[in-house]
């Protein structure tokens, strides 16, 4: 069982018949795979990527969009031991470039049909060393046969790798996590304790392939016997369309990172308000802005809206129920507490465990699902995977997560930013998180990201960006940014936030830019400040 494989096909066993995948078809209908069709799909695939003779642990890096042919061929991998890297059709030429020059895969398997320009048996950009199929319902065909090679192997065993999520590490060199199936299975095992699906759920995902989020949301629909519904993109950006997508398939699941519900908020609140089957909302990957989760919750009373924390090195680690409706005085949302088998402990600057609440330490996490190490750098792994530090002796390695909580009075863990996002000014310590928390409470106001612009010989510029919060399909109007007074906005930090933590700058913006996993993109934000407002 400890294949991803045999974990995330169990209900083709015991409900065969019960739809897997509901997804857009071609023809603008819906189209559905049972599991039974999706186990089939998946011996016929890995039957072709079989007789191309590659070895157990040779990568294959996986371009598509997620829909049942990507499920399909991911777990056609997982079956004969061959890593995947997942990469969206959107994933920029250079950064496709890093990632198959680091990973030096077998093959490159793309999906017929994807966004990308390219035909499908386009091989520009690809090395003549990887061949190259594309798949599509009807099987694997293959435009460029991968070099021949030895094959060492003959069985997969669960400490073997199942994927590779590059993530663009900061120093621009792509980071790639390495994943066992028995970490992932671990992961999504315990999660099932969590009880946050029935098998007659339908799970809608927003998330692109190449973000670890998708590939949860996978495990996490197939492995509780649900069914699992991808939002295409093309619908999802659309807040009418996207929540026509979500009545029209039914769906009673949504996951996705928070900025999914910015435009759908703004645009169609009554229209979301109408979504009747919807029971629960999942989110990860930062923080949830306060006053849109107070509005999201307004809209949809009884959905239960769960905040998940986790990093990709884990796969995740806690899931938090929020509470409904969110109390007035609330300043900030826990993480809650780990899943079970899983155990936080926090360090301190002095790397010694922080006992008391409200101190701040160093989230350093022991996890069966905690990753192998990052591809092909020991010295970044050797950072990341550290001996524990309460059993140093014991050689068992836990997560230095680079995330900074405290614990409240009940032990529950409130996340308060990254280690490495702390920032010097002045010789004072500024918390980014403390300015935008600040920021959010300013009325009309429902996003903001402050942020440190270095400047050549003199202080970094602390900067501020905030998004208004009005209802209603109004574009951005400019009277906002008229009304918007920035120097009342000041005045208003100036009143909790001690000087340095004043932003110089504070500018209305329409929309945050994001990153392509759907995060605050602060690089571009930086870039943007560089230009006079
Ligand atoms: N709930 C939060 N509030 C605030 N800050 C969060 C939250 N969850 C994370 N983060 C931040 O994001 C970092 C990690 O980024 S990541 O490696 O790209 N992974 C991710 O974003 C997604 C993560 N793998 C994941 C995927 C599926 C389910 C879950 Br449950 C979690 C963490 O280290 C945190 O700094």
């Amino acid at each position: 069982m400890e294949n991803l494989r045999g974990f995330l096909l169990r209900a083709a066993k015991t409900t065969p018949e019960k739809p897997a995948l509901v997804e857009r078809s071609a023809d603008g209908g819906l189209s559905t795979l049972t599991y039974r069709q999706l186990e089939d799909r998946v011996d016929a695939y890995a039957a072709d990527l079989d007789k191309l003779g590659l070895d157990t642990g040779d990568r294959v890096v996986l371009e598509s969009d997620v829909t049942g042919c990507a499920v399909a061929m991911l777990l056609a991998c997982a079956t004969l031991g061959l890593p995947f890297i997942p990469v969206s059709p959107e994933t920029p030429a250079k950064r496709l470039a890093a990632v198959l020059d680091a990973a030096e895969p077998a093959l490159f398997a793309r999906a017929a049909g994807a966004a990308r320009a390219a035909a499908p048996e386009d091989t520009a950009g690809i090395p003549e060393s990887v061949g190259l199929v594309h798949f599509d319902p009807d099987g694997v065909h293959t435009r460029r046969p991968p070099l021949p090679r030895a094959r060492h192997r003959r069985r997969v065993v669960s400490t073997d790798t199942a994927y590779i999520i590059f993530t663009s590490g900061t120093t621009g060199r792509p980071k790639g996590v390495v994943m066992s199936h028995r970490a992932v299975v671990s992961l999504l095992s315990a999660l099932l304790t969590e009880e946050l699906l029935t098998p007659d759920d339908r799970v809608a995902t927003t998330s692109p392939l190449q973000f670890d989020f998708a590939l949860f949301d996978i495990g996490f629909a197939l492995g509780s016997g649900a069914t699992l519904v991808p939002v295409p993109r093309a619908e999802l950006t659309w807040p009418r369309h996207f929540l026509a997508f979500l009545d029209e398939a039914a769906v009673t699941h949504v996951d996705g990172v928070p900025s999914i519900w910015r435009p759908v908020l703004r645009h169609e609140p009554e229209r979301l308000a109408e979504l009747s089957g919807l029971r629960g909302i999942l989110f990860t990957g930062e923080d949830f802005p306060l006053p849109e989760l107070r509005r999201l919750q307004r809209l949809l009373p009884g959905v239960r809206i769960t905040n998940g924390y986790g990093a990709t090195e884990s796969m995740a680690c806690s899931f938090t129920e929020v509470p409904s409706p969110l109390p007035d005085d609330l300043e900030r949302l826990s993480i809650g507490f780990p899943l079970p088998g899983y155990d936080i402990t926090l360090i301190g600057a002095d790397g010694r465990p922080v006992e008391e609440a409200g101190a701040e330490g160093q989230i350093h996490l022991r996890a069966p699902s905690l990753f192998t190490g990052y591809w092909d750098d020991p010295e970044a792994t050797r950072a990341a995977l550290v001996p524990d530090p309460l059993d140093p002796r014991s050689g068992r390695q836990v997560l230095r997560s680079g995330d900074l909580a405290c614990r409240g009075e009940g032990g529950e863990l409130y996340f308060l930013g990254r280690a490495d996002s702390q920032v010097q000014i002045r010789g004072h310590r500024v918390e980014l998180r403390e300015v935008e928390r600040r920021l959010l409470e300013l009325p009309g106001v429902s996003a903001a990201v402050a942020l440190l612009v270095p400047q050549e010989g003199q202080d970094p510029r602390l900067l501020a960006f905030v998004v208004p919060g009005r209802e209603g399909g109004t574009e951005f109007d400019a009277e906002f940014d008229a009304e918007f007074d920035k120097a009342e906005a000041r005045a208003f930090c100036a009143e909790t936030l001690p000087g340095y933590m004043i932003p110089q700058d504070i500018r209305a913006v329409d929309d945050i830019p994001l990153t392509a996993n759907g995060k605050a993109d602060r690089a571009a934000l930086a870039a943007r400040a560089a230009t006079p407002s």
